[in-house]
């Protein structure tokens, strides 16, 4: 047994791999190979003669999923790696549901509830309960609900717990408990399970039926999880129940990045591991091999202003590496560009490729600047998040339409398209037809099925219509086992009217709604032909609706060329590297959050979430901050974030405007005024002329953030004004030469292909007459 890969792997992780006798944790810091034991652990293990089938690997993403597939096919073959359990939770235990669904009282054609449908299922009930919905916040809801499921605590249970309904009297929310009741009724009567209910109701499953435990019990011979600092109650339980006879388990996690307890994740999973596995070993690993010293130092000096934390050695013996570059700017425009011109520079240096860089941020919401900013430069991106293709309308009703099909029950679609394209089904009748559901106690499909029977008060000729709509899901509902998925969607998107509807008119919208439609049938096409390849008999709607109705930030990305910077949040960079990382928008109100300062508890949270953004950085690291940002219609002032005090100063590289007065880098309201003044000042003359950055010289020199090192030129090599000629983006026009630290850089202004930043010495240009 060729077992040469282990020498890939230091000692601490080598003695990881090779323990396979009983439970065991593993407790790093970021970048010191947790991922890395893992993936060679499940090889380790299948080189041992272990089948694949037979090891279960829970990972955060999908994407972490299938790189680590990669990797192990790599070592040990395609074949055998295709039979692995892996994925996410949600994805692994959803796929058991599905086969054991009549079990618990669901069919196996359940459908899966997004947030989107969930939110949109308390918005019904609120609604119907006649509540104010701003006292009954639709989020404030849902989040109640997820943290009760998480929590294993069912509607009954709910009623039970006195804590519970004495905080939903002090919140003024005293109907929580009824609403939630409704809430799983909806649910169960649609045939649905929301994100929550994948890991409740596999507990329940396993709860309820020990034989369908222990049957599961036998199949994971090995069970391996990743990030386990993240698991909630839920998850936890499902682990401890299957790993229980042999506890033969492997998990690994770091407590200091440990950043989803507002979605319920429990540090103390982690913490007890060693009381809930007996037996336990615990291996630690103190060596990171992705950032440099500077890097690794940073985040060790930023997380030990913790108090609650296991202490760990975490070093580096790469190279020193460059001090985390600070960068002051005036507004959240401003540190958009010069962002932007940062990644041109050290794109043109050419040691880097825009694929090695991420901009991460707080919140979704500060993406909008920073993309405006790459594309005015022609820098391109991909952005995780957001609005991803799978929540776009037009893809949201085609995939609603198949839910239909595959799930008659499913009320969240039908509300959504029974009168999309219109067929003359107005709001009014939908409501009917949902109440008069709720009055029987059946699904609105099940109305509709049989109007008489169920005194559903409409007119014959909405009858008719409702008839007809019934009877073209029918004629659909019948062929999702006899059709591939994309021959059905095909038709579906046809027959329905929805190809017609999005046909409308030329206009951009209408085209790019083409072109969305268009790129599903494809992706279904795709999934068709993936499964055909596996050597899989069937490929079904149903089978492509739950793998996408499971993907998660991280895997949106249907782009095939690579070569893009990455625009996320901190949240879904977890587990990823990066040779250059911008973290943006440092500032206090906005990371750490605003909802997140009241509490010790809540504050360390966030130094956490900094300290995972700080450590997905290999070799490069930049931390911006603005004075002032657009918010909400108007531009508030704001001061640095209280984190970037917390790192010694000696991995910094400050601004220079703030080195002389470093110590009070929050004691921000001295300079205030001329800080104010010099920002007014900034705006008495227009810095941005349409499709353009700023072009006035002194403008650049003082958003450089370094005018130390950087002066315009007066008698560069190309005069400002000349036209030129570059490989890549065409002819384009000098607005200005500048030295930045010695070298001669221009902008040049290259048309649509937008302004570039380029240093002379890297990019050839050729000076037209
Ligand atoms: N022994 C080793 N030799 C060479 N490279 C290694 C070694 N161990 C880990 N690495 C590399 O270091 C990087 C970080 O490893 P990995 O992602 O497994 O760390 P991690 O502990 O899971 O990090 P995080 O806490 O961020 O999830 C990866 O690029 C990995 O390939
Ligand atoms: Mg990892």
């Amino acid at each position: 047994m060729d077992l040469s890969f282990l020498n890939e792997l230091n000692e601490s992780q080598r003695s990881a791999v090779e323990y396979t006798e009983g439970a065991s944790l593993v407790i790093a810091g970021a970048g010191s190979g947790k991922t890395r034991v893992l993936t060679y652990k499940i090889a380790y293990l299948l080189k041992n003669g272990m089948a694949p089938s037979s090891i279960l690997a829970l990972t955060f993403t999908n994407k972490a999923a299938r790189e680590m597939k990669e990797r192990i096919a790599a070592m040990v073959g395609e074949k055998t790696a295709r039979y692995l359990w892996m994925g996410t939770f949600h994805s692994v235990f959803s796929r058991i549901l599905r086969s054991e669904a009549e079990r618990i009282g669901y069919s196996k054609n359940f459908t899966i509830y997004d947030s989107a449908d969930s939110k949109s299922l308390v918005k019904t009930i609120v609604k119907e309960l006649k509540l104010d919905d701003k006292v009954y916040k639709h989020g404030f809801v849902q989040s109640r609900i997820s943290y009760a499921k998480n929590n294993l605590i069912t509607p009954d249970a709910y009623l039970a717990n006195a804590d519970l309904i004495k905080a939903d009297v002090t919140s003024r929310i005293p109907l929580m408990k009824d609403i939630y009741q409704i809430y799983c009724n909806r649910c169960k009567q649609a045939d649905a399970m929301d994100f929550d209910d994948l890991l409740l109701q596999t507990n329940i499953l396993f709860r309820n039926h020990p034989d369908t435990l222990q049957k599961y019990q036998q199949l994971f011979g090995y069970i391996l999880v990743d990030e386990y600092q993240d698991t909630n109650f839920a998850q936890y339980l499902i682990v401890k129940k299957l790993a229980e006879q042999h506890e033969k388990i492997c998990v690994v996690g770091d407590d200091a990045q440990s950043i989803y307890s507002f979605r319920g994740a429990n540090i103390d999973n982690i913490l007890k591991f060693k009381s809930s596995y007996k037996n336990a070993r615990v291996f630690k690993l103190e060596q990171n091999y992705r950032s440099t010293q500077t890097i690794v130092n940073a985040a060790n000096s930023l997380i030990d202003k913790n108090a609650q934390q296991i202490r760990k050695t975490v070093f580096s013996e790469k190279e020193t590496g460059k001090p985390i570059k600070v960068l002051s700017v005036f507004t959240d425009f401003e540190e958009g560009f010069i962002v932007a011109n940062n990644i041109s520079d050290l794109r043109f240096s050419d040691k880097y490729h825009y694929q090695d860089i991420a901009i991460l941020y707080r919140t979704n919401s500060q993406s909008r600047v920073m993309e405006e900013a790459l594309r005015k430069q022609g820098i391109p991106y991909r952005i995780y998040g957001g609005l991803s293709f799978y929540q776009r309308k037009e893809i949201k009703d085609v995939i609603a339409y198949c839910r239909l099909v595959c799930n008659p029950n499913d009320e969240e679609a039908l509300k959504r398209i029974i009168n999309y394209p219109a067929r003359g089904i107005g709001d009014t009748t939908v409501n009917k037809l949902i109440e008069c559901s709720q009055l029987h106690a059946v699904s609105a499909w099940e109305v509709l099925s049989d109007m008489l029977k169920y005194n559903l008060p409409v007119n014959a000729g909405t009858a008719n219509k409702l008839a007809q709509f019934r009877s073209m899901i029918d004629v659909f509902a019948e062929q999702i086992t006899t059709q591939n998925a994309y021959d059905l969607a095909n038709s579906v998107v046809k027959v329905s009217g929805v190809i017609a509807d999005t046909y409308t008119d030329h206009s951009p919208e209408s085209m790019s709604r083409q072109e969305n439609v268009q790129e599903l049938l494809k992706a279904i096409h795709e999934f068709c032909e993936t499964k055909q390849a596996n050597g899989e008999p069937t490929a079904l709607l149903p089978d492509f609706l739950s793998e996408v109705s499971l993907l998660t930030d991280q895997d949106t990305d249907k782009e095939t060329d690579k070569d893009k910077v990455t625009l996320m949040t901190v949240h879904a960079a977890k587990g990823l590297e990066f040779k250059a990382v911008f973290i943006v928008g440092m500032e206090e109100e906005l990371f750490p959050s605003p909802f997140c300062t009241q509490s010790e508890r809540e504050l360390e949270e966030e130094r956490r979430l900094f300290y995972v953004a700080l450590t997905r950085a290999e070799e490069l690291c930049y931390i911006s901050y603005a004075k002032s940002r657009f918010k909400n219609g108007k531009t508030n002032f704001s001061n640095p974030s209280r984190f970037i005090k917390d790192i010694d100063e000696q991995y910094l590289d400050m601004p220079a405007e703030a080195k002389p007065k470093q110590a009070r880098i929050n004691d921000w309201d001295d300079d205030m005024e001329t800080e104010r003044n010099r920002f007014k000042s900034s705006f008495s003359k227009p810095i941005f002329k349409e499709n353009s950055l700023p072009v006035s010289p002194k403008r650049m020199v003082k958003i450089s953030n370094s005018a130390g090192d950087k002066v315009p030129t007066e008698n560069g090599s190309i005069p400002t004004g000349a036209f030129v000629k570059h490989g890549i983006f065409g002819i384009g026009k000098v607005l200005e030469t500048s030295i930045v630290n010695g070298n001669e850089k221009a902008d040049i202004d290259f048309g649509e292909k937008g302004v570039k930043s380029l240093l002379l010495k890297f990019a050839k240009l050729e000076v037209l007459e």
